[in-house]
């Protein structure tokens, strides 16, 4: 069994003809928690829908705990152990927090979003759900309906959804996008405590987020990863300074 979670295999994607995933290389191992930075428009988001399915690649592969995932549907790639968060868009308006959350609970026990079946484990559910609006701190407004929480609320509560799902290797895309400070800080301890034992991959352009939380950092230009490497490699990289970090790397980003 490879050790590998996720693996991107000289990866392609063009719209007409803009090229703009242009062979992209990637090995995510089991546990780590890997973090794509780059430019606007340098084509993290375009990555994200291939790995989730919702974009078919023009040439490569894709592969998810030893399993080609690549051609197949979201849905496919979901239920082999991939799941995605999104900006907000995965929330239920018209539930409350604790039913969002249950759906991703009972989702993960195998019940999919089928909810007039006879769901027999009823007390282990409801357990797993406040468990989880427990650790993200949204207890206190379980019974609200999603629609009325506060925007870093609803983001939180996106994480804890996409990682109620159970799913083994996550993708976040820019969870902390529109936060304060200290929402940044709490949604990090959340996102450090939540993916314990699972494989994460990040899109986030908050440089302060990507150097705390990541083992190892890509840097995307122009659709192609330029340097791979952990917090320090990265940031003593010379290419990466000039292509990308500039002066960020001397304001922003941690010593
Ligand atoms: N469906 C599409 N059809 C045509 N062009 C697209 C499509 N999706 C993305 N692009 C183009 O691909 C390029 C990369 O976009 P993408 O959103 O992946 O970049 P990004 O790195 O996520 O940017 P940002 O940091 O601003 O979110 C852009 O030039 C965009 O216009």
């Amino acid at each position: 069994m490879s050790n590998e979670a996720l693996q991107l295999i000289d990866l392609k994607k063009s719209f007409g003809p803009a090229k703009i995933i242009q062979g992209v290389n990637l090995q995510v191992a089991k546990g780590e928690r890997h973090a794509i930075i780059g430019p606007n428009g340098a084509g993290k988001s375009t990555l994200f829908n291939l790995i989730s399915g919702r974009f078919l690649p023009t040439s490569g592969e894709i592969w998810l705990n030893g399993d080609k995932i690549s051609g197949k549907k979201p849905f496919e790639i979901n239920r082999m152990g991939l799941s995605r968060s999104f900006q907000v868009s995965n929330i239920f308006t018209n539930m409350t927090v604790r039913e969002n959350v249950r759906c991703g609970v009972l989702y993960s026990m195998g019940y999919g979003y089928s909810f007039w079946r006879n769901i027999g484990n009823l007390r282990e559910v409801s357990e797993k759900t406040a468990a989880i609006l427990e650790d993200v701190g949204l207890i206190d407004k379980a019974h609200l309906p999603a629609t009325l929480l506060p925007y870093a609320d609803q983001r939180t509560l996106e994480i804890a959804i996409t990682i109620a799902g159970g799913a083994e290797v996550i993708l976040l895309d820019e969870p902390t996008a529109g936060m304060s400070h200290s929402e940044t800080d709490r949604a990090v301890a959340l996102i450090e405590k939540a993916s314990q034992g699972k494989t994460l991959l990040i899109v986030e352009h908050d440089m302060g987020v990507v150097f705390n939380l990541a083992d190892r950092i890509s840097v995307l230009v122009y659709g192609e990863i330029i340097a791979t490497g952990t917090p320090e490699e990265i940031r003593g990289d010379p290419k990466v300074r000039e292509a990308y970090l500039g002066e960020e790397v001397e304001e922003g980003v941690p010593a």
